[in-house]
């Protein structure tokens, strides 16, 4: 390694001194123009992984649903997975690092991770569109280049689209071409043989408007389109040409407001599905005959989709270890249905995908969803092989389809992570072959009424957790707080957490009223402000 080549290039991109970052819940995330350095030290830190793993590694560009102005960074693993957590710390570490630290911190990594320099190393690269991050991108090659190490940037692609490609590129091809084009040729056959199975097709196009966020999401559907046509009509909204990224649309604004993204007129009964700004996320919704505003969120995504997958499996007589993986933020009504109606387990894990991820990866068939809409299906390999062979010598016509249709199925999604436009598809299809509208599905279960709020703090570290974040063990005295609150209320719960991804605590509750949730919310975020020191206005009701 030719160090000085390295350190030379790295005064080309500038620190700021005493800036302090963390690879947080899902990389690095701030303004824009604090992040040309981490991108310079992600390419260095790509490669190293690169050499580590023997693989492609991946670098995204993008901060998702954040807003415009803000930009971050993520890597990705060789089989398309988050970057693995011992490795965050070398990021922080690198990211942090003065100028006079850096060699140090280089060689720390290279050291403990018995790193041979003479090994190979190839990066892969995409970003979102955000207007920073085409220079934010250049500075990743910049760090690539200067460790003499081998990139393809792939331009301008969604999050999950970059995690196919590395997954596609380490595994010879057998996840499918590392291309956007073999993206689209998977995903899109898939989805094709599976909508031809459903019985009442005719000449009814399925129609569905799709807010892209004015995101790379709506860049890439359009691309899609024509490998769709004859299945189904997207209409777009949001989709970059005007407005502007993530602001007042896109499935996080959806999520949170629990309102329709501004601008579009919803027709009552017209279903609609928001992606985020990398388009790892979806949500979908209605308004009814009246008005009334129904999302059908990650919760209702994750049921949906668990109980074809257990009705397919029913019909194929094949017993698979089955689990749905949820967060605390997962609705009480939907846990309740998928494990006393449905019979199917249900695990907490804590906020942030590569949890649900972990856990799911522990079953042959692991559905795992965060609410806000990010999630996918793991299915082991072992389980694909056992439903391959029933596809092939099973007798019965209609186990052979079944087996068949499981088979597109898991072409169809993709496994590295979650993912919009493949999770769409899933959902679109399985509204199909199951006869259903998106009021049939919204009917399987009824949301408890909830809210979500955020209270500043000074320092939001003093609040620690348990139980996969549902309960606190510090500061003293605010869990029997809350303990007590809850008391109050029916059907309630209601749990806090420090935000990973923003300088927050979050809270939420739940209740029988939307009126007692809103309520009951209001004084636990009372109840933070007071025992973990918040800071400004004390919290207002709702
Ligand atoms: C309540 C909520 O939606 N939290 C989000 C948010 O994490 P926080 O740690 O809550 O800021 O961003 C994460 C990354 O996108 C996402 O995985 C997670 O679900
Ligand atoms: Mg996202």
């Amino acid at each position: 390694m030719k160090m000085e080549a390295v350190l030379n290039c790295s005064s080309q991109h500038e620190k700021p001194c005493g800036l302090i970052l963390q690879y947080g819940t899902a990389g690095f995330r701030t303004k824009a123009e604090h992040l040309d350095h981490v991108m310079y030290r992600m390419g260095l830190l790509a490669v190293l992984r690169s050499k580590k793993t023997k693989s492609v590694i991946g670098v995204m560009v993008t901060a998702s649903h954040n807003p415009e102005e803000d930009n971050g960074v993520k890597l990705v693993d060789p089989m398309g997975e988050m970057l693995v957590q011992e490795w965050e710390v070398y990021a922080t570490n690198l990211a942090n690092a003065e100028q006079n630290e850096l060699q140090a911190v280089l060689t720390d990594i290279i050291q403990k991770e018995c790193i041979s320099l003479q090994q190979e190393a190839s990066v892969a690269i995409g970003r979102d569109t955000r207007p920073s991050s085409e220079n934010l991108a250049h500075a990743v090659i910049d760090g690539v280049t200067a460790l003499n190490s081998k990139y393809h940037d792939y331009g301008l692609v969604t999050t999950p689209q970059l995690h196919y490609i590395v997954c596609c590129c380490n595994t010879e091809g057998r996840y499918g071409t590392p291309t956007v084009e073999g993206y689209y040729n998977k995903l899109s056959s898939a989805f094709n043989n599976l909508v031809k199975q459903a019985h009442d097709q005719g000449d009814k196009k399925k129609c569905l408007s799709v807010d892209g966020a004015n995101g790379i999401g709506a860049l890439k559907l359009k691309e899609m389109e024509e490998y769709l046509q004859s299945a189904i009509s997207v209409q777009l909204y949001n989709d970059g040409s005007r407005g502007k990224l993530n602001h007042l649309c896109g499935a996080d604004y959806v999520k949170v407001q629990q309102k329709p993204p501004q601008g579009v007129e919803i027709k009552p009964g017209e279903p609609f599905c928001s992606f985020d700004g990398d388009a790892d996320r979806i949500v979908y919704y209605y308004n009814d005959s009246v008005g009334h505003f129904h999302l059908l969120d990650g919760d209702k995504i994750a049921t949906l989709i668990s109980t074809f997958i257990k009705e397919l499996l029913l019909k194929i007589d094949l017993t698979l270890k089955m689990a749905v993986v949820q967060t605390a933020y997962a609705n009480g009504s939907s846990t309740r249905y998928l494990e006393e109606v449905m019979k199917v387990p249900v695990y907490c894990a804590k906020t942030g995908v590569k949890h649900l991820h972990h856990k799911a990866q522990e079953f042959d068939i692991g559905v795992y969803f965060e609410a806000n809409g990010h999630g996918t299906v793991l299915i082991s390999k072992t389980a694909e092989e056992q439903i391959r062979h029933l596809a092939n010598m099973e007798q019965n016509d209609e186990k052979k389809k079944a087996a068949n249709m499981l088979l597109s199925l898991i072409d169809l999604i993709n496994q590295t992570v979650g993912d919009a436009i493949s999770d769409m598809l899933v959902i679109e299809a399985i509204l199909s072959l199951k006869g259903f509208t998106v009021q049939t599905w919204d009917a399987i279960y009824t949301d408890l009424p909830n809210r979500q709020l955020k209270v500043k703090v000074a320092d939001r570290k003093v609040i620690e957790t348990t139980d996969a974040e549902r309960r606190t063990v510090k500061p003293p005295g605010l869990q029997e707080k809350i303990d007590d609150l809850v008391k109050n209320y029916n059907m309630s719960r209601s749990f806090v957490r420090p935000s990973g991804t923003e300088d927050v605590v979050r809270v939420y509750a739940e209740a029988d009223t939307q009126e007692n949730a809103d309520r009951l919310a209001h004084e636990v975020s009372l109840a933070v402000f007071h025992i973990a020191g918040g800071v400004g206005e004390e919290p207002k009701p709702l």
